[in-house]
């Protein structure tokens, strides 16, 4: 059995913004993982998103392959994405439907796929259910983003003036795992190890056990440890180009779900930078005797390719 983790718990709406900014720091250096609660986000809105994002994945596979993932939006079926990329198995087995960006140019916006459209009728809220989300769950993200600058002792509109937050790429992810699938001899996850790939993830869960978090991956064999749900609480998690653009002093932590035994639903929101914005170290995170691990990436180019990584050509 795994330990379980007290994960740090940080408070959105404390008028305290430099003691959050220091909790925000520790929790970003010791675990890259933390609880967010009283962030704003109504529980009544989350039920909704929890029940259409279900309304969705009980459609008929060939319904929802009608809406198979293109550019980054819309249905990825079962065992199609493995997160691990040196895991020697079919896939993960879970299904996923992504938004991409509500607002920004019509090139951009125009890319996602709705199911309350074309052929499928029967689920009339779901795009109004979806962008409400996207939108409150956004802006949650930019607040905690200015106390993070803080925490980086950065002006807070830092991510702003370096053009991340101007229509950053941000996805929503509906994550459908099934209860136990056809008996298998690989090693299968539900999602396996991997880290998220931009600035900060929030994740909300139905409460069904199985995140797990691994704090130190170099070393062997690799202990992981169980993350509690907690009524109302985001988890927050530090993405690989946050850790590049500190140059790894927040950690993009490894993390997985394990097969619980039972159905799971959870809903993932990834932000992600403008597409042109240049992750690069910030001056405040390097030194002559620490220097910048990563070279600079365009976040767009960086994003593309760990998509291509994890995806088969199917
Ligand atoms: O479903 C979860 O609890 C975590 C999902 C996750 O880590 C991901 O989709 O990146
Ligand atoms: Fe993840």
């Amino acid at each position: 059995m795994a330990e379980t983790l007290n994960l740090p718990v940080i408070d959105l709406s404390s008028s305290d913004r430099i003691s959050t900014a220091k909790s925000i720091r520790r929790a970003c250096v010791d675990h890259g993982f933390f609880y967010l609660v009283n962030h704003g986000v109504g529980e009544e809105l989350l039920k909704r998103v929890f029940e259409e994002s279900k309304k969705f994945f009980l459609l008929p596979l060939e319904q929802k392959m009608k809406l198979k993932r293109k550019e980054n939006r819309g249905y990825t079926p079962i065992y199609a994405e493995k997160l691990d990329t040196l895991l020697n198995s079919r896939g993960d087995q879970k299904e996923i439907f992504h938004v991409g960006p509500i607002e920004g140019t019509m090139t951009v916006t125009n890319l996602n796929q709705w199911p309350s459209e074309g052929n499928l009728e029967a689920l009339p809220f779901w795009r109004l259910t979806m962008e409400s989300y996207y939108r409150e769950v956004l802006t949650v993200g930019k607040s905690l983003l200015s106390l993070m600058a803080l925490a980086l002792n950065l002006e807070e509109n830092f991510f702003e003036k370096v053009g991340a937050l101007d229509a950053p790429m941000s996805f929503l992810r509906l994550l459908h795992y099934p209860g136990e699938l056809a008996f298998s001899n690989e090693e299968t996850y539900s999602a396996s190890a991997h880290s998220d790939y931009g600035m900060i993830s929030l994740l909300a869960t139905d409460g069904v056990r199985g995140l797990q978090i691994c704090r130190e991956k170099d070393r062997q064999p690799q202990v992981w440890e169980d993350v509690q749900h907690v009524n109302g609480a985001f988890i927050v998690n530090i993405g690989d180009m946050m850790e590049r653009w500190t140059n790894c002093l927040f950690c993009s932590t490894l993390h997985r779900v394990i097969p619980a035994g039972q159905e799971r639903y959870s809903v993932v929101f990834f932000l992600e930078p403008n597409q042109d914005c240049m992750v690069e170290c910030l001056e405040s995170c390097c030194s002559e005797e620490s220097p910048p691990r990563f070279p600079p990436i365009r976040s767009w180019d960086y994003l593309l390719e760990r998509f291509r990584v994890t995806h088969s050509s199917q």
